[in-house]
């Protein structure tokens, strides 16, 4: 045998084990996705950080959000099959967007480290969002073998073997929410991912109202860092999320009475900004959530598009309506520093465009834009699931070659 001295076999086979792809999704795919968690989150599965499961957006009566994961989880099976050479042999085990705040982290490890993980073969971490301009700290290590680190930058995607060929690290988040698309796949059929989605969807479609956002309960939204303690301080998701971006909640109808948070998130809302009433209802505050994180992925398209709408009525705030907004702040928003600690850092040309021309027409014409995504998304879902139930499996159902 011959030995070549320069070479570490350890080293060698590490690098076998990975892939980086550059590019791999466009800016847009990523923003599309940050949209998507940024509207419909929930609290982690770590301290302080924060989750979108398929599964949980079919609970929540939005399917249609589902529809942008699917081809991207198909190219991405393609490349890890063909990268290790298991063609057709792989399913996915689990997709979700994970978004890290300050604090979070994770040490050494293997993504099968744990007795019920062993079915997790390979991982595929996309970034969506980047090192430096969204959030500092967050930076990947491998233990072992190149590359060392891993700078997450917007688009591209790290992809290698769960077992311990792969311990990997990721410093603590200093300042920011850090966002990826993590996938997990397996060669075992029983983990299958898809089977239990095209399950879920196959009964929540046949009594669903349209696309309109169902909160799911309400400890899945709030958020403290002591989950334990007693002093229930902490946030709403939801409400911190449009907090950091300038909106208030108001509820259409009287509810000052009412402090069960759990019923309040299914009550219809409006929405508020400074002094300003806008005066339309939302269904509940989902609703309201996902049309505007929807407003901040294509506020610089409404412009060009230039979409008539009937002048929407934006009223001013009485002094009751303005005390009834801050009672409800002190009840979501228990601890408003922290949530604006951790979603504060928005990106920036969301944050920007809404501080220096925020205007309630424009927002208007994204109501339509976004039911008209909404509604085309949902079609395009139900229209492939029958095909899915046949397949047993998800994947980009071409119509136009039909
Ligand atoms: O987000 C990353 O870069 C990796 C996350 C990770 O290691 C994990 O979730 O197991
Ligand atoms: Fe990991």
């Amino acid at each position: 045998m011959v030995v070549d001295e320069g070479k570490d076999p350890e080293a060698e086979e590490a690098q076998q084990s990975r892939l980086i792809l550059n590019n791999f999704l466009s800016p847009n795919q990523c923003n599309e996705l940050e949209f998507i968690h940024k509207s419909c989150s929930t609290v982690g599965y770590r301290p302080n950080v924060f989750s979108t499961t398929l599964s949980h957006l079919i609970a929540t009566n939005s399917p249609h959000c589902l529809t942008p994961f699917i081809p991207i989880r198909e190219r991405l099976k393609e490349k890890v099959e063909e990268f290790f050479g298991c063609e057709y042999e792989l399913f996915v085990e689990f997709t979700g967007l994970i978004s890290w705040s300050r604090g979070a982290s994770i040490g050494w490890h293997s993504d099968d480290n744990r007795p019920y993980l062993k079915q997790r073969h390979f991982s595929a971490v996309c970034y969506l969002n980047n090192y430096g301009d969204d959030f500092s700290g967050g930076l990947f290590h491998f233990q072992n073998g190149e590359p060392q680190t891993i700078v997450p930058l917007r688009g591209d995607v790290v992809i290698y073997t769960a077992d311990n060929r792969n311990i990997h690290s990721v410093d603590e988040i200093i300042d920011g929410e850090r966002l990826t698309l993590a996938l997990w796949f397996s060669r075992e059929s029983s983990h299958d991912e898809d089977a239990k989605l095209i399950s879920l969807l196959s009964e929540r479609t046949l009594h669903s109202n349209k696309w309109l956002p169902l909160p799911a309960s309400s400890d899945m939204y709030w958020f403290s860092l002591d989950q334990s303690s007693e002093d229930h301080l902490g946030f709403d998701i939801c409400w911190a999320r449009l907090h950091v971006i300038g909106f208030d909640i108001l509820y259409a109808e009287d509810k000052s009475c009412c402090s069960d948070i759990s019923e309040l998130l299914m009550e219809p809302v409006q929405l508020a900004r400074g002094n300003e009433l806008f005066d339309k209802e939302f269904i509940n505050i989902l609703h309201a959530l996902q049309v505007v994180q929807y407003y901040c992925w294509k506020a610089s398209e409404v412009e060009a598009t230039k979409i008539e709408v009937e002048t929407s009525k934006v009223l001013l705030l009485s002094e009751l309506q303005q005390h009834k907004i801050s009672s409800l702040k002190s009840l979501f928003l228990k601890d408003n520093h922290l949530a604006e600690t951790f979603f504060r850092r928005a990106t920036p040309t969301c944050s920007e465009s809404m501080q220096q021309s925020f205007d309630w027409t424009k927002f208007a014409a994204t109501i339509a834009m976004w039911e008209g995504y909404a509604r085309d998304c949902y079609e395009g879902i139900l229209r492939s699931l029958p095909y899915w139930k046949v397949q047993e499996s998800i994947f980009k159902v071409s119509f136009d070659e039909m």
